[in-house]
């Protein structure tokens, strides 16, 4: 008598209660949402923060099951470097030549396999019935044998057998062990270089790989912090004042945010504004100008601040459908510009509508490449290119220049980067520096001096720049310089 285990039939009474047999196993939501979340990346060119929203209600996935979803989804998409390294010698022909919907799957049972406390039997057989009802049968039975290889060792033996050896190839050591193209390893170790800490390339590129946790701004004025840390149940946070930490959870669902008066905000970027704030006295009766605004997160602390001390601040952004954001961000539920906006206007920063000396202080937070925010941001690590450098940095030095013509004798100047690179930080401001002598550069660790271990690499006119790290202070690498027109 035939063997009906053979035919993938149902031996009488086996499975009674237990799971259904593979063939018919629905594949589960949370590894489906973030297989489309995967494809939306890859063919659509979408952010995937961006589609996973739309993701998961269209999977109807909330709490726990969101939030596996979201860690499927970006966590594979960071390590993806590291797995394909790995699957590539797992699979008989090179990995370009495996179908990348096939590959997007793969990625996936390799996260859940060496990164996320899934058992092996689960990470591969949900990932199996997702190849099935996704892409078919076939491509199933390979995804199998392919994962079946990935789990016969744990990420550090992995690590050890496919990527360079660190001690002649740092670079391609770290591009491999955690998942970063080579040449953002290259800008990134040039950049702890600059910075004095040569010996923190693991540490940062350890630390782009984890999820960043929530912070929320207590805009001033508006919520006292204590009273958001209790709302949020969150932490205050370590170096910005207005700051809360949070454990979790939904920020969209506290009362303060919906209002505006508190925001999702990353600690850097509240130091950011604090800094164009805090580096002159007073405030009363001033402009301030925030000349790339988009989408307005800084804008709307730095109003809150503006309001606090009497003075006004202008948004300008380039992208009309940029300043809808910013003036979004500095709208009061009712529609009217929160205290402190003068003004919301759409503007190439490079060409600007006022007249010189406008302005008592400006903002300059520059479009760059983001290499500082890679923790934030899963797949732009795979999408920008060292070209990028090209057209951005001409930008910068532009930019740079026009705050510095808008800001009347006396103002002063924040430039800011989520760029650690120093082609697009300090060497920028040296350049634009160099071409004139009615600035000078300020000590910027001094307007900033709750903050440790801050020193970016030093000005050519020998004054301190700020850089801060995510590995060290838990932020997006924001670089701060501070300049006062004469
Ligand atoms: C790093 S983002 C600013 C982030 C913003 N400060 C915030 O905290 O939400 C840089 C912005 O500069 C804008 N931008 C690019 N070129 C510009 C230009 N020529 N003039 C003004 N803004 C520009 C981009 O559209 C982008 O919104």
């Amino acid at each position: 008598m035939a063997d009906p285990r053979r035919r993938g039939g149902r031996p009488t009474g086996a499975r009674a209660g237990g799971r259904p047999p593979a063939a018919r196993r629905p594949a589960d939501p949370a590894r489906l949402a973030a297989y489309d979340v995967l494809r939306a990346v890859r063919v659509d060119d979408a952010y995937a923060n961006l589609v996973l929203p739309d993701v998961l209600r269209k999977h109807g996935l909330t709490g726990r099951d969101a939030g596996l979803a979201t860690e499927l989804a970006a966590g594979t998409i960071r390590r993806q470097g590291t797995y394909d390294a790995i699957l590539a010698t797992c699979v008989d022909r090179p990995l370009a030549k495996v179908e990348a919907k096939v590959l997007d799957a793969l990625r996936l049972g390799a996260h859940q396999l060496l990164s996320m406390r899934v058992p092996a039997h689960a990470a591969i057989s949900t990932t199996v019935d997702l190849v099935r009802a996704r892409i078919g049968q076939g491509p199933a039975g390979f995804a199998n044998a392919v994962l079946r290889k990935v789990a016969a060792h744990d990420l550090p033996a992995w690590v050890r057998r496919v990527a360079p050896d660190p001690g002649t190839d740092p670079v391609g050591f770290g591009s491999v062990a955690h998942s970063h193209p080579r040449w953002v390893v290259a800008a990134l170790t040039d950049a702890l270089a600059a910075a004095g800490r040569s010996d923190e390339l693991d540490a940062l590129l350890a630390a782009d790989n984890e999820a960043p946790g929530v912070t929320l701004v207590a805009r001033p004025g508006r919520i006292d912090r204590d009273a958001l840390a209790a709302q949020a149940e969150g932490e205050p946070t370590a170096y910005s004042p207005v700051g809360v930490r949070l454990p979790g959870g939904d920020p969209g669902a506290l009362p303060s945010v919906a209002a505006g008066d508190a925001g999702v905000q990353d600690e850097g970027s509240q130091l950011v504004a604090l800094a164009l704030a805090d580096a002159a006295e007073g405030g009363a009766g001033e402009r301030w100008l925030d000349l790339c605004a988009g989408p307005g997160g800084k804008a709307a602390l730095l109003a809150a601040l503006a309001a606090q001390r009497g003075a006004l601040l202008t948004a300008n952004e380039a992208q009309e459908h940029r300043t809808a954001l910013v003036r979004r961000a500095l709208s009061l539920p009712d529609g009217s510009l929160a205290p402190g906006v003068e003004d919301v206007v759409t503007g190439d920063g490079t060409a600007p509508r006022w007249e010189p000396g406008t302005f008592d202080r400006v903002l300059v937070d520059a479009p760059c490449s983001g290499l500082g925010a890679l923790r934030r941001r899963p797949e732009s690590r795979w999408r920008r290119q060292p070209s990028d450098l090209r057209t951005l940095v001409p930008l910068q030095e532009r930019l740079l220049g026009s705050a510095l013509d808008l800001v009347r004798p006396g103002g002063t100047v924040v430039y800011a980067t989520c760029s650690p690179v120093p082609a697009e930080t300090v060497s920028v401001v040296d350049t634009v520096l160099a071409g004139r002598d009615d600035v000078e550069a300020v000590d910027a660790t001094a307007v900033l001096p709750g903050v440790p271990d801050a020193a970016g690499p030093t000005l050519a006119t020998g004054a301190a720049t700020v850089q801060l790290w995510p590995h060290a202070h838990r932020t997006d690498a924001m670089f701060v310089a501070v300049l006062r027109k004469r």
